[in-house]
């Protein structure tokens, strides 16, 4: 079951010469349903997909994972304009960007460390006081979700643990290339949680540039065309055609660059 059904763009007073207005795909979006419990956004560089995510992101009031906020104030203009059917509005889930990964663990080891002071401060003040229970918790809490830490982690080992300790039940993620740190075989994995979920009632919305991540099973594709998003099917993708022929026949490309 979808909890986000579909996206409508309000094209009245929009300043269409403005970005990000005057992006194709937004200018063209009108309305955007969701039928399956996995959409699957392709195209090429600079075609609006993570414009148009963060838009989605911060109308449906996603908590963003480790980026300072829902920053542009142009993509804010966006989600002004775009009105959202749930079916029942999930509080649960998250917005992710691949690129705000390093800062999402950075902050998390300087909480860390943040509360680890105040605990030495209050004790060298008075050993017994109540006043370490907040920083205790918040470690606790860290440990318990992630254990050792992200940050000894390598990128993509610490990118999966994230997933798995905060990926629950009936929630809506919106990934914006989330297989950026990932080597295939860990892709797979990626794909191996995201059946398990699909199975407890989330929904993902993703861009992404991976062949691999685009064969999620039963996925909705939909492929920018000139300007416009379409239904597609995974072997006319030019993401899929293109790396297939490659693979096939890597000298032929290479020959011609
Ligand atoms: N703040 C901004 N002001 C003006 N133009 C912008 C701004 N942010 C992005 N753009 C432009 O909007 C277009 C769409 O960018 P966006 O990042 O949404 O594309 P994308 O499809 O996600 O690309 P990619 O696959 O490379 O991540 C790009 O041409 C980009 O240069």
């Amino acid at each position: 079951m979808v909890h986000l059904k579909s996206v409508h763009i309000n094209q009245d007073r929009i300043p269409v010469n403005e970005y990000p207005f005057n992006l194709p795909i937004i200018k063209n979006l009108g309305s955007l349903a969701f039928h399956k419990q996995v959409t699957i956004l392709v195209g090429d560089n600079g075609t609006g997909k993570s414009t148009l995510l963060e838009a989605i992101a911060s109308n449906s009031e996603s908590i963003l994972i480790g980026g300072e906020a829902f920053d542009s104030e142009l993509s804010v203009k966006l989600r002004d304009q775009l009105k959202l059917v749930w079916r029942i509005k999930t509080r649960k889930g998250f917005f992710f960007r691949a690129n705000d990964f390093n800062h999402f663990i950075n902050r998390l080891k300087d909480i860390k460390a943040e509360s680890r002071q105040a605990i030495r401060d209050i004790k060298e003040r008075d050993s017994n006081s109540l006043e370490v229970m907040p920083y205790a918790r918040t470690l606790s809490d860290l440990e318990r979700l992630y254990g050792q830490g992200l940050e000894v982690r390598s990128h993509g080992e610490s990118f999966l643990d994230l997933f798995q300790a905060r990926l629950q039940p009936d929630g809506l993620y919106i990934l914006d290339e989330p297989e950026a740190p990932l080597s295939p075989l860990k892709q797979l994995t990626l794909i191996s949680m995201m059946k398990e979920m699909v199975q407890n009632n989330c929904q993902f919305i993703i861009a992404t540039h991976s062949p691999i991540l685009m064969a999620f099973p039963d996925a909705e594709i939909l492929s920018i065309q000139d300007g416009m998003l379409q239904q597609a099917t995974y072997d006319e993708l030019e993401h899929v055609t293109l790396t297939r022929d490659f693979l096939n026949h890597p000298e032929r490309f290479l020959r011609h660059l």
